[in-house]
């Protein structure tokens, strides 16, 4: 699996603020929003592209444009934060949805939404989540995809632990990962560290204890 870590100083201090436990929701989601375009824009060198003729207004010449725009999948909630960004930056794409919550115990995930086309077959597919923990909730969202047919699949993230990246790498699955980093691991309650907390909260609101 190809993991593409974004290194840009710009994108390293929006994850800086987002981390910051003295940063309030709005500042988070502003921040989210925009690591989220930066980390699309890298992600978006994995998309193909085709040549297209054009006309200038001295001459004609090459156009560029992509040759399949993606789906764009956030994964609810904490996905919600990053989907307008995307579609900012991919005006042409459609957009799915995945809800998932962790249950706090076992740490699975609980699916409670999935709206989807039923055939993805060719279809390449952008799927949004800022955390990439034990790694179940994106291997169950991207087996959701591969079992429509989707056989290309990049998943776009903020942080994540290694064993959630280990995780996606050996489920055999047709994807690729962009993230802005890969932290240290998880604690006990399957948080990332150091991380920045529940994502979802810190967007929309709730308490949780790390
Ligand atoms: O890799 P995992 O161990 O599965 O953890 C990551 C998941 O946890 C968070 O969602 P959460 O379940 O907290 O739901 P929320 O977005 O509604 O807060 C996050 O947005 C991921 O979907
Ligand atoms: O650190 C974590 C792990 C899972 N989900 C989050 O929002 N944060
Ligand atoms: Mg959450």
């Amino acid at each position: 699996m190809d993991v593409l870590v974004v290194d840009h100083p710009l994108a390293q201090t929006r994850l800086t603020a987002m981390r910051r436990t003295d940063t309030d929701s709005g500042v988070f989601r502003a921040s989210l929003h925009e690591l989220t375009t930066m980390v699309v824009y890298e992600a978006a060198r994995l998309f193909a592209v085709e040549k297209y003729p054009i006309e200038t207004p001295v001459a004609p010449t090459e156009g560029t444009r992509l040759a399949n725009p993606p789906l764009i999948v956030p994964v609810l909630r904490a996905g919600l934060g990053m989907a307008d960004a995307a579609l900012a930056l991919l005006p042409e794409s459609s957009m799915g949805f995945v809800g998932l919550a962790r249950d706090e115990e076992t740490h699975e995930p609980r699916a409670y939404m999935e709206s989807l086309p039923a055939d993805l077959t060719g279809q390449p597919v952008l799927v949004l989540d800022p955390m990439l923990a034990t790694g179940g909730s994106l291997l169950h969202c991207c087996r959701l995809l591969a079992d429509r047919g989707c056989t290309d699949i990049i998943v776009c993230c903020v942080l994540a632990a290694p064993e959630g990246v280990e995780r996606l790498k050996v489920s055999g699955l047709p994807l690729r990962l962009v993230t802005a980093s890969i932290d240290q691991g998880l604690n006990e309650k399957a948080y990332i560290v150091p991380g920045l907390g529940d994502a979802g909260d810190r967007q929309f609101g709730g308490m949780r204890r790390f």
